[in-house]
């Protein structure tokens, strides 16, 4: 399977490395798709047209905004797309987009959390009647575009936890594009955007980012929680996340075999 990665950030670098070395096989990096050429990759860049032209999979590590301009383009070239900006898809138009497509398919990465395929088959065995996440991350990484300056000199400097913002996960996902797209694939898996509850925490402490996943049902209760080490190179994504991405991969070639 050849491969493409747009973007080459914290998540694509060590994705698009790792199927440079030959680290799973059965797969094999065609380029990455990397606009600044002050920060070569080291690896083979391509523009995004040549990408898809070459690749059976275009892994998509380039933030929401990116999705929505170029997933489309993927899918109607006929090719297969996974997916990490997951939050992209709360817009309905977008979703429509990249769902309305038969010949290439679209995957989405697990990212940073897990509990997704069981949380999916709750919300189909006789459903689901709460679904709550809850995100805490270091406060300084958290300023967003839309932040007034009192809300950033407090962000800076608060001593306490500060519940951001809660709500449903479309909003949440959307007000905070590099830090909780993880709502947005709680909501894709249980098939329900406005059952997930979503909050975005500053902790001045947060060492560690966190997931608090909670549900209740028919088949069961539950609770995840993950405490992932952030990426040193970006720190609102978690690092575990292009290991997540190597993961789908591995099982896309068809020469997975057990544990994956
Ligand atoms: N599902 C999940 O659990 C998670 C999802 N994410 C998503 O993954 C995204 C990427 O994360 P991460 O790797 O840490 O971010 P980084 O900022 O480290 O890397 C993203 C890279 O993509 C580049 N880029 C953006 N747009 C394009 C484009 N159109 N073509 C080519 N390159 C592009 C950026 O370049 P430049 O800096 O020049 O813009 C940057 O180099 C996040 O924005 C977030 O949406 C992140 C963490 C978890
Ligand atoms: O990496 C994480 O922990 C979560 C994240 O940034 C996101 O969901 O966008």
């Amino acid at each position: 399977m050849k491969v493409a990665v747009l973007g080459c950030g914290a998540i694509g670098a060590v994705v698009a490395h790792a199927l440079a070395d030959g680290e799973v096989s059965g797969a094999e990096l065609v380029g990455v798709v990397h606009a600044d050429a002050t920060d070569p990759p080291g690896l083979p860049v391509l523009d995004f047209g040549s990408a898809v032209d070459r690749a059976d999979l275009v892994v998509e590590c380039a933030g929401q905004a990116a999705l929505a301009e170029f997933g489309s383009r993927v899918l109607a070239a006929g090719k297969d797309l996974l997916v990490v900006s997951a939050g992209a898809l709360a817009d309905d138009a977008i979703f429509g987009r990249l769902t309305g497509y038969d010949a290439g398919r679209v995957y989405l990465s697990t990212g940073a959390i897990g509990g997704l395929d069981l949380l999916a088959a709750a919300a189909r065995a006789g459903g689901l009647s709460s679904v709550r996440l809850t995100t805490t991350k270091l406060a300084g990484n958290l300023v967003q575009p839309w932040m007034d300056q009192e809300q950033i000199k407090l962000l800076r400097k608060t001593t306490e936890p500060i519940e951001l913002l809660r709500g449903p996960a479309r909003k949440v996902t959307a007000a905070f594009p590099k830090s909780a797209n993880v709502a947005a694939s709680v909501a894709l898996a249980v098939g329900d955007w406005d059952l997930v509850d979503a909050a975005v925490v500053a902790d001045p402490d947060a060492e560690l980012t966190s997931h608090v996943l909670t549900a209740e049902g028919t088949a069961g209760s539950y609770r995840f929680e993950i405490r992932n080490h952030p990426s040193a190179r970006t720190p609102t994504t978690s690092g575990i996340v292009p290991h997540a991405v190597l993961r789908a991969i591995r099982s896309m070639t068809g020469r997975a075999v057990l544990p994956l």
